[in-house]
């Protein structure tokens, strides 16, 4: 049995590549995540977090190494294969919300399901379950619009538990956040993570967050590093 999520081996990101401003993000970086734990990805604005991230979650492919997700293999996949393991395993959340406005809390966290082949009344009681468990049961019928930040962080959450990914990518989930709000929000994703017995990578600006989880690694200079 494999119990290693999400494997990075000696990824290399360079942006501008043979330019005068050529830019190496991620200098053989290597990540590991095991079933169940969550990592505190540690780093400075501009350290390449968010690249890191999007290679993770198969949105980006790196210059050099390997991503394997589930014992899969990625980096020699074609984008019809890339997009149905992102669909399938992987959620993310991100700094800013970016729900559908149109769409209530509820219809944002139905949509990804029907597009995954759920049936509605399924997908129906599993968003239901979802806002419940962070609060918000109470706002599912309202859209983005009428929900505080805080509230539409917990919708963005919801969907992207939705299909019940086994690994989470969340580039400073509440970093848009006042500081007590951020504690707040940062607790229900973290129950809900622990609950769902969810793999997961969150960068974070906030070291007393990242000491919530169960491991810290620092990019710094292009190289990750345990903290
Ligand atoms: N498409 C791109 N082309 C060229 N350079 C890029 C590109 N994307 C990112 N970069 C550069 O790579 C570096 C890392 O960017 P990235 O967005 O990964 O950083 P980050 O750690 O997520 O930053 P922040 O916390 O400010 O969002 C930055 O110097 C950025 O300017």
């Amino acid at each position: 049995m494999n119990d290693t999520v999400l494997r990075l081996e000696r990824i290399t990101k360079i942006y501008n590549k043979g330019l005068r401003n050529e830019i190496r993000v991620l200098r053989e970086v290597d990540l590991s995540v095991g079933e169940g734990e969550v990592v505190a990805l540690v780093a400075p604005s501009g350290a390449g977090k968010s690249t890191l991230l999007h290679i993770a979650g198969l949105l980006d492919t790196p210059d050099d190494g390997r991503v394997v997700i589930g014992g899969e293999e990625m980096s020699g996949e074609n984008d019809r294969k890339r997009t149905a393991v992102r669909r399938d395993s992987v959620g993310f959340v991100y700094q800013f919300h970016h729900l559908l406005p149109e769409f209530t809390a509820l219809e944002n966290v139905v949509l990804p399901q029907l597009a995954n082949g759920a049936g509605s009344r399924e997908a129906e009681a599993r968003a239901m379950t979802l806002l419940d468990s962070v609060g918000i049961a109470d706002r599912a019928r309202h859209r983005p619009a009428a929900l505080s930040g805080g509230e539409q962080q917990r919708v963005a959450f919801c969907r992207a538990m939705a299909n019940k990914p086994r690994l989470l990518l969340a580039d400073e989930p509440t970093g848009n956040l006042d500081p007590e709000t951020s504690d707040r929000v940062f607790a229900a994703l973290m129950a809900l993570v622990r609950e769902t017995g969810l793999s997961a990578v969150i960068a974070t600006h906030n070291h007393e967050l990242a000491s919530r989880m169960d491991r810290q690694v620092q990019l710094d200079q292009g190289q990750l590093r345990a903290l």
